[in-house]
């Protein structure tokens, strides 16, 4: 689904990714870990068409979409939620879900003007795929809640009910895990694998949690310095010499 050719990528002088080549299968869910610093965030934002890259390309879906923009990957299928979740606080929880598909009729003014009813049967399948949604998640008991009224982890439920609005083909995780306590975790986890199996979402995570990634992730690719370093298995991963070097130094490996 998607393929990290030979990228390179320099912030001034300080060279983050270094000639980083992997490959995202359809249907997967590939999690990314590597000791901070490593360069997640780079690639992950590269890849999302947050930071132009200075050499190599981004495959997606056979189509290469080197330095799109992050709309231009949205049209694409390509979604991403955000470590620190980007709700519209003063609106409900369901008008978040109802503002996310593109295109949307009543944007304009031509429709506004000449074609009222389309726009009214556009905001009710909107309403109605926004419930469907809403429950799917688990937050339906919240869904007239003004959004900036949620709690963190409602929040990140909200922002993976967002990327269900259209028809995402990729949606990449943020460190989706941070900040939400273990009962909303299993929730977001749960809903992740059921997108995975149910809708066919490919995903790529990037987590510090480890117990998230063993549930989640196959493969997972280790990053270190800017490239893999290895890709495998998590029993392999967390076993792996190289790795436990990489994260607590020579001394421990
Ligand atoms: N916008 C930026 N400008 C300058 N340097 C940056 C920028 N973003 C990241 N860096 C540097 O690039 C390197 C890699 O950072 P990055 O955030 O990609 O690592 P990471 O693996 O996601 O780390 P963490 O696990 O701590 O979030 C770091 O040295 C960081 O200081």
């Amino acid at each position: 689904m998607i393929e990290v050719r030979n990228v390179e990528k320099a912030f001034g002088r300080l060279k983050v990714i270094n000639d980083c080549c992997f490959n995202i299968e359809k249907g997967s869910i590939t999690g990314m870990i590597g000791p901070n610093g490593a360069g997640k965030s780079t690639i992950f934002n590269i890849i999302a068409g947050t930071f132009p890259l200075d050499s190599g390309s981004i495959i997606l879906d056979g189509e290469d979409v080197t330095n799109l923009a992050a709309n231009q990957l949205f049209d694409k299928g390509l979604l991403r939620t955000f470590q620190i979740a980007h709700e519209f606080s003063h609106m409900t929880a369901l008008e978040n879900l109802m503002m996310v598909p593109s295109h949307q009729a009543g944007e304009s003014l031509f429709n506004t003007w000449f074609k009222p009813g389309a726009i009214r049967e556009q905001e009710a399948a909107n309403r109605t795929k926004a419930l469907e949604v809403i429950n799917y998640i688990g937050l339906d008991h919240v869904k007239n809640e003004l959004a900036g009224n949620l709690s963190g982890g409602q929040k990140k439920l909200l922002e993976l009910g967002r990327t269900m609005m259209t028809d995402a083909k990729v949606v990449l995780l943020d460190e989706v895990a941070a900040g939400v306590n273990r009962t909303l975790l299993k929730d977001l986890t749960d809903n992740i694998l059921r997108m995975n199996r149910d809708l066919g979402v490919t995903f790529l995570v990037i987590e510090h949690d480890m117990d998230m990634i063993a549930k989640l992730c196959d493969p997972v690719i280790v990053l270190a310095q800017g490239s893999v370093m290895v890709e495998g298995q998590i029993e392999d991963i967390q076993n792996n010499p190289k790795v436990i070097e990489a994260y607590f130094g020579s001394d421990v490996a």
